[in-house]
Order: structure tokens, then sequence, then C-alpha cells
């Protein structure tokens, strides 16, 4: 058992705290940097040169060092960087920490990955994400925050995508802040080690691509990012169901925080592909390393790009990226160039695409509740593209909207009511009328997916550089829109015809040709005397002989029909005996995929499994009955039709 510290050791310790502080706090004043001026530029102390106090009130300096060890920071604080193994600084703690230790406001920026966490920390404190924070979307958040902080304070901001904004600056009162942007001069604005891939992909070709992705992937850590959290539900729960071979997980902000942080840990200890939404795309560092980035719904503007991909390739780590773009979206990519995002443009190849559409249709018609989720998933990924700010790149009505629907396993494209109302005044100009799909030019709507037919996809992952066949340009080059529709055409083109139901048509009325063409009245060949058979059955004895015949028949017939019933129900059982017997080794199998994406699902699973076994055997025999019930049934409605026809 720990004794307790004594009063007088406490008040040693307290002593000895403040004797530490006010050493600390007398080697910041003397040696603090020049304002204004970035600390990088000075050279590094010699290597075993003294730290700390040199003389009664002389310092070593600390401004340009690039060790730890080297700061005026409290023992405590030393030692626990030591414990985790930080000993060298980075370049953005390097150029802030002088400045932040005497108390400076500062201003950070410094790519994805490049430990600004630390910078930060260390001196304590903080806004991260800056940028993101300052968006109106969080008005009213930051500023219950901002009323609630002292008056005088230090402020430090920081981002890898960094705000200057003059208005944003003044909401949070800095003053006379430190502008540390230590990757300025960098050629690119994302780290060196991340290989970017760019691919224009038709939306009805997204899930295909996708599915083919983590199909040649398997044995890479994933990120994919979809824009919303409907669409990475749908997306999760229908490709678990198709067990890929790998296991999946999903993140969003409808979770529960713990969950969310279970998710990422267990995303972050295992090879997995984890589905996302954008609230796994800034500051975290999954520690790892995420092999792939994959963007399945591009960015609202190139900082979301470039968070996004620095989830991978963080600190001295390499990583790869890939963003699908519809031909409609390939703007982006100038502005990805024009921010100093360096991207290759690929071609996708045909040979390894897997198509899912088809796999994902069977799906929703054994699960209703997934046809539900893909509803809503294609909803509001509409939705989603219908509210992006950025026209130039976002085109609602560019989309095809029945083959998406088509290729995320719908029978038919729901109604998408918000589009009705905004778009019904432009669409008396515009060409595509998304809203009014029976007088749609498909020429218009199919933009990028006519052509040959189905090419695409990733490359294996052995013989990745094969796979990934490099296209003829960088994202230097322009691709015209014809040269996009041979890139991608489409794995299918689900045509739907309009039934048009004509309800003044006559109704109850069949009618018959004689073979010359002209039309009989109904039942004209048994009542018409002259013609040929129809005189034979309308003899009393011949009608007879007929219905007799007719009986013998229609006994003929059930009982073959039900000798065939009983040899399916028998072959049937076996079946499901073989399935139940192997049953436990499959749920085993599927565990992979189940185990980690939720984990009382799995439990779920099992009780179901025992519920099914049961509920199957009286389904069985209630089947049974109901279908002896069915032919007893038919038969007496046969013969009752043949009495009143004898009548
Ligand atoms: N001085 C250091 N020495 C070694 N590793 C470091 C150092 N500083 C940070 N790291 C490591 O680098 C990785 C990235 O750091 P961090 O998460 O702080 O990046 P960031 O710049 O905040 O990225 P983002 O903009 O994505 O939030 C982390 O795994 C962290 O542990």
């Amino acid at each position: 058992m720990r004794r307790p510290k004594s009063k007088e050791f406490r008040k040693q310790q307290r002593l000895s705290e403040e004797d530490e502080i006010n050493l600390l706090n007398s080697w910041i004043q003397a040696q603090k940097p020049d304002s204004g001026t970035n600390p990088m530029s000075l050279k590094p102390l010699p290597k075993n040169s003294p730290v700390g106090r040199l003389g009664d009130n002389t310092f070593s300096r600390y401004a340009g060092v690039v060790r730890f060890e080297q700061l005026p920071l409290s023992k405590k604080t030393k030692d626990a960087l030591r414990a985790s193994k930080f000993v060298s600084m980075t370049d953005i703690q390097r150029a802030s920490l002088p400045h932040s230790l005497c108390g400076r406001d500062v201003l950070g920026a410094a790519k994805t990955g490049s430990g600004k966490t630390l910078a930060f920390i260390i001196p304590v404190l903080v806004l991260d994400e800056a940028d993101r924070i300052l968006d109106s979307g969080f008005k009213r958040e930051l500023n219950a925050i901002i009323s609630q902080l002292p008056k005088r304070r230090q402020t430090m901001l920081f981002s890898a995508t960094q705000t200057k904004s003059v208005q944003d600056l003044a909401r949070l009162s800095l003053k006379d802040p430190e502008y540390l942007s230590v990757h300025e001069e960098s050629i690119t604005a994302t780290p060196t080690l991340l290989k970017q891939i760019v691919m224009t992909v038709p939306l009805d070709q997204k899930l295909d691509m996708l599915w083919s992705f983590i199909k040649t992937h398997l044995q890479s850590k994933t990120l994919v990012f979809l824009s919303s959290c409907k669409q990475v539900k749908y997306v999760f729960e229908a490709f678990k169901k198709l067990h890929p071979g790998i296991p999946l997980k999903c993140l969003h902000g409808r979770m529960k925080q713990e969950k969310r942080m279970a998710i990422y840990s267990e995303f972050c200890e295992k090879r997995s592909v984890l589905f996302s939404t954008d609230v796994a795309a800034r500051g975290l560092d999954f520690n790892k390393a995420v092999d792939w980035v994959v963007q399945v719904d591009c960015p609202e503007n190139v900082a979301s790009y470039i968070h996004r991909v620095g989830r991978t390739a963080r600190y001295k780590s390499d990583g790869k990226s890939v963003l699908f773009l519809l031909p409609s979206e390939t703007q982006m990519l100038e502005k990805l160039k024009a921010a100093k995002v360096p991207v290759h443009l690929t071609k996708p190849r045909k040979e390894l695409l897997q198509p899912v559409s088809s796999l994902l249709a069977s799906l929703l018609v054994k699960y209703p509740e997934l046809q539900l989720r893909a509803q809503r998933a294609f909803v509001t990924y509409l939705r989603s593209i219908h509210l992006q700010k950025d026209k130039e790149i976002f085109d609602v009505l560019k989309l095809p909207i029945d083959e998406y629907s088509a290729s995320l396993g719908l029978p038919m494209t729901p109604k998408i009511r918000f589009l009705n109302r905004n778009i019904k005044s432009k669409a008396v100009s515009t060409k595509s009328s998304l809203v009014e799909p029976e007088v749609r030019n498909k020429e218009n709507v199919l933009e990028g997916s006519r052509g040959k037919p189905a090419t695409v996809v990733f490359k294996d992952e052995e013989t990745e550089n094969d796979l990934l066949h490099a296209a003829d340009t960088s994202s230097e080059g322009n691709m015209t829109s014809t040269e996009i529709g041979e890139l991608v055409p489409a794995t299918r083109l689900l045509k739907k015809k309009k039934l048009k139901i004509n309800l003044h048509r006559p109704l109850g009325k069949r009618v018959v040709f004689d073979d010359e063409g002209n039309t009989l009245p109904p039942l004209a060949t048994i009542a018409d005397p002259q013609s040929g058979k129809g005189t034979s059955i309308l003899d009393p004895e011949q009608k007879a002989e007929y219905y007799k015949r007719m009986r013998e028949d229609l006994k003929k017939a059930d009982k073959e029909d039900k000798l065939v019933e009983r040899q399916r129900l028998r072959e049937k059982r076996i079946k499901q005996k073989m399935k139940w017997k192997g049953g436990d080794e499959e749920e085993e199998d599927s565990q992979d995929d189940i185990s980690g994406s939720e984990g009382d699902e799995t439990v779920n699973r099992r009780h179901n499994k025992s519920k099914i076994y049961f509920d199957s055997d009286s389904d069985e025999g209630e089947r049974k009955q109901a279908s002896r019930d069915q032919l007893a049934e038919q038969e007496a409605l046969a013969l009752k039709l043949l009495q009143s026809m004898q009548a």
C-alpha cells in the first residue's frame, strides 16, 4: 500500500516545482527569439553543447535547436517525450515552439502528418484544424467557447490548410500572431511520400470500381470516403453481406463518441477497410499506417481533398490515394493542380472489373431493410451534390440518375422531391430533364457512359504497376469528353421502359382470330356450330365424354404435381440439413468480416442462427400443409367449374 506523502514532502515538492518554473521563465525571457522570425533559419546548437543555465543570468539559446531536450521544458514534459521516443523535432515544432513558449500567438501551417499536434500540446494548446473551426457551420459553438475564455490569453491556430482571413482572425482576437508556414516553399502541398491517383469513373460504375478495388487489395489497410452517413451505412452493410474477404468497418457522425473511438482503435490495429464520412478526414492519426485512401465521392474542395489524403503517408511513412471523379467533375483536376497537389491521371483497365450491381440487386430482394438503406443512400448522395457550393464542379443535372439507382441494386429509381421542387423552373431551359425521365434525352444524361462495353479497373497489389495503367498524361493533360467516354464506358445500361396504362381501353374482352385473321367473339370456337371442334363439343354425348376425359386428365396431372412437390420438399429438407451441418464452419469464416465491424452483430447472428433453425423447421411443416390445402382447393375448384359447364 502506498504511504501518504508527508506535508513536509509535498511542501518541498511544491517549492522545487516553483523553482523549476522560475528557472524556466528566466530562461525563456533571456533567449526570446525575435518576433517575426522563423527559428528554423537559425543554426542548430552544436552537439553536446550545454543546455539551460550557463551562468548567473546567462542561458543557452533555444530558438533553432533540433532536440526537445534543448528546449526550456519541465522535467516531467521531457521525461514524457523521451518515454514516447520523441527526440528530434519536426519542422513545424522547431518553427513554432520557441515562439509559443514565450507566450506569443501563433498561426501555424504545415502539411498533414507533419507533427502539428505536439507543436501545440507541449505549450498547450489550442484551436486545431483552425480553418474548419472558423467555418460558418461551427459559428455558434466557437462563439460559445470564446465567450468562456479569459481576455488575456495566448491563442494558437494550426492547420494543414491554414486560414489567413483577417475577418476569421479578428473573431479570435489574435494579437500580432507569428505566422509560421513551414512548407510554403515546398513544390507540393501534400506529403512527398504520397502517391496520388485520379480516375474518371461514371456514377453508375463507382460501386463496381470500389468493389473491384477492395477485392484486389485484400492485404491493404484502406480508408474509403463517401459523402454521407447514409451512403456509408448502405455500402458497409451491403458489402459486408457479400463477404469480400477482408474485415469491414464504418465510421460516421451519427455514431456515439465511444463507438467512434472503438472503431478507430480497431482500425489502427487491424488490416481492414473503413468506410467513413469526412468525420475521419482531419486530425486522425492511425498509428499503424493506412496504405490507401480511396475517395469514392469527390471532396467539397481542395482543402478537404488534402485532409482526406493526409490520413496516409504521415510523417516519414509512404502511402497511396485514389480519387474517383465523375466525367462532369473533371474541373477538380484544374483546382488540384493550382493548389500544388500532384495527381496522376490513370486509365482504369477492364480485365479486373468485378461488377457488383447485380449482386446488390439480389441482396436488396432478400433484405428489404437494405433496400430502404439503398434508397436513402441514393437520395442523400444527390442531395449532397445539389448542396455543394462549387457549381463549376458539382452539377446534379448532369448525373445519370436511373443508371445510378440501378447500380445501387434498386429495382426502381426513387422519387427525388427536393430536386423536383428546385429544378422545375430550371428544367424549362435545360436540356437535361432530371425530374422527367420519360422525356429525357439519353445523349445528354449518359455523359461519359457511352462507347464500348465495360472497361475498367484496378490492378492486383503484387503487380500494381501493371494493373494501374498510367494514362497518357498527368493532371496537366486536359481530357476531352470523348476521351472520357472511351476511357470508362458504362458497365451496363439498364433501360427502363415506361409502362403506360390506358385507362380507356376496353376491359374483359378476349379477341380471337380465325385462320383468315378475322376477329371472333370470345368462346366462339366452342359456341360456333360451324367451326370444327366447337360442333363436336356442343353434342351432349360427346360433351359428357369430353368432360370425363378432362376430369381424368386433371386427376392425373394433380397426382404428378403432388409427386413433384413431395420430391422438391424432400430435396429442400436434405439441402437444409446439410447446410445446418456445415453452418458452423461457414459462420466462422464469415466472422472475419463481421467481427470488428459491429461487435454486437456477431452475437445477434449467433442468436439468429438457432432461431432460423427452429423457425424454418416449423415453416416447412406449415408450407407442406399449405401446399396440400392449395392443391385440394384447386381440385375442388376445377371440378366445380366442370360441373357448372356441364349443367
Ligand atoms: N518529433 C517527432 N518525432 C517523431 N514522430 C513525430 C514527431 N512529431 C510527431 N510525430 C508523429 O507524426 C505523426 C503525425 O503527427 P500529427 O498527428 O501531429 O500530424 P498533424 O500535422 O497534426 O497532421 P494533421 O494535419 O493530419 O492533423 C504522428 O504519428 C506523431 O506521433
